[in-house]
């Protein structure tokens, strides 16, 4: 039972209508003739150039299309402002929902600033339409909203032609500029330095510190977010691939999934850069990543996780031994934490946007202790993070929901122009030019997906 709050006169009230539509006629309108999506490209396809949002690992995962409202917040409270928001949403909502699986009915898909201070709104959109597909079950929602009552008796045929998609072949954009951002790379180098040896001196209360840097590529015309979105799904098939208002990206990490009571988490810190094989290269990289740097930077992420996760679930239990998560780009140490989500005393279940607070920011983008870094962050670093390495992810009216951390990304900020982002743990014995290298090996997922023309430098 999802925690329920009374909506207030001025929450809308929307009509919510799911169906499976993976039997459906011939002649439905495209692209739902004939067991569609039949392939995450011939998807994309379909999809208009912007104005969707999107969450898929693999060939599952939720696609919204349109915007039927979004919900803002900022600062220390956005977590509960959100969940609160979308609680008298959820309450206000009348939902048909023939699917009953998770992700289906009421979605929102949400990202959340990285820092309280952001000048960035924290949001979760919610979209006219939404496409589900999980377990090779494919369903469509239809969010209506309060000025149309005529919505719920309106045939799944109707509601399907409403959403008027015409399938545009896929562009490619042409890059005209990549430059440094906020941070530039000579600056990064030095604030690493400065933040190592302030870990190396005795009285540092800090053991771990995660510092970032940006960049920003500029193309001659619109950028395609199409084309990014199924190059990272391509080459990336274990990340979670994201759009949530301009945010784009492919993660690695799931901060939480919480599914039918059941949460899940994956928590990943320690790097090693592939320089050209990540199969051949397997061995090396355990070698790289059992030394002393990564190993304890590791073990800070876990009992950053554990510490966290433990007043929110039952049962946790969190892998004994790290494992290597093999990626084109990188090797790194990963770790799963499972558990049961915790009730409250009046049996109401606890939100996903609770969980993903107790949990943000963890050790993998924050650092050890956590407040002590999210100090030093502010204090080194000369930029808004913004979005980047905070929460994003969707969320359903039954509770469940999804959140991985923001990383491998950019945001939208002009049509033509994205700024990424990468950043490195930094430990007292942290090397200021290796941990830049190290952003550049993260930059490069995003870089390549936008036909950025760049040959990364491979040594170590
Ligand atoms: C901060 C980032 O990565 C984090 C996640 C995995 C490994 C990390 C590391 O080894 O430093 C970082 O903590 C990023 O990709 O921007």
């Amino acid at each position: 039972m999802p925690h329920t709050s009374a909506p207030s006169a001025s929450t809308p009230r929307l009509t919510v209508r799911s169906w499976f539509v993976d039997g459906l006629t011939p002649d439905a309108p495209p692209p739902f003739a004939g067991n569609i999506p039949t392939s995450s490209l011939d998807f994309l396809t379909q999809l208009p150039t912007s104005g969707f949002a999107c969450w898929v690992r693999g060939r599952s995962g939720l696609v919204g299309i349109g915007r039927r409202l979004r919900l803002r917040a900022r600062g220390e409270d956005r977590f509960h402002d959100l969940a609160r928001q979308w609680d008298e949403l959820v309450a206000a909502a009348e939902v048909d929902d023939r699917v009953a699986l998770m992700g289906s009915g009421l979605v929102g898909f949400s990202a959340i600033a990285f820092a309280a201070d952001s000048g960035v709104d924290s949001v979760i959109d919610v979209p006219e339409y939404i496409l589900g597909r999980r377990d090779g079950r494919v369903w469509l929602t239809h969010v209506g909203g309060d000025e149309d009552p005529t919505q719920p008796a309106a045939q799944s045929d109707e509601l399907i032609a409403g959403l008027q998609l015409t399938p545009t072949p896929l562009r490619d954009q042409r890059i005209v500029s990549r430059a440094p951002g906020h941070v530039s790379p000579e600056r990064f180098e030095e604030i690493v330095a400065l933040a190592a040896s302030r870990l190396r001196s005795p009285e540092a209360g800090e053991r771990k510190i995660v510092l970032a840097r940006d960049e920003v590529i500029t193309a001659e015309d619109d950028i395609d977010v199409r084309t990014v979105l199924g190059r990272l799904n391509a080459e990336f098939p274990s990340t979670w691939t994201f759009l949530v208002a301009g945010l784009v990206g492919a993660t690695p990490e799931l901060l939480i999934g919480v599914e039918d009571g059941a949460v899940h988490s994956r928590v990943l810190a320690g790097t090693y850069r592939v320089q050209d094989d990540p199969e051949k290269e397997v061995a090396r990289a355990r070698a790289h990543l059992g030394g002393r740097k990564d190993s304890v930077e590791h073990s800070y992420a876990i009992d950053s996780l554990a510490s966290t996760l433990g007043p929110v679930t039952e049962e946790l239990h969190v892998d004994p031994e790290p494992h290597l998560l093999q990626l084109a780009n990188v090797i790194h140490l990963a770790s799963d934490a499972h558990g049961r989500l915790s009730t409250r005393a009046d049996g109401s279940r606890i939100s996903p946007f609770e969980v993903a607070h107790a949990v943000h920011p963890t050790a993998a983008v924050g650092g050890t202790p956590r407040a002590r870094a999210m100090d030093l962050i502010s204090q080194f670093e000369e930029m808004d993070r913004g979005r980047y390495a905070g929460p994003v992810g969707w969320v359903d009216g039954y509770g469940n929901g999804q959140f991985g951390i923001a990383l491998r990304c950019g945001q939208l900020e002009e049509r033509n122009r994205i700024r990424l982002f990468a950043g490195a743990g930094i430990m007292p014995d942290s090397e200021p030019e290796s941990e830049r290298r190290e952003t550049d090996a993260k930059f490069a997922p995003m870089r390549s997906a936008l036909g950025v023309d760049w040959s990364p430098d491979t040594s170590h």
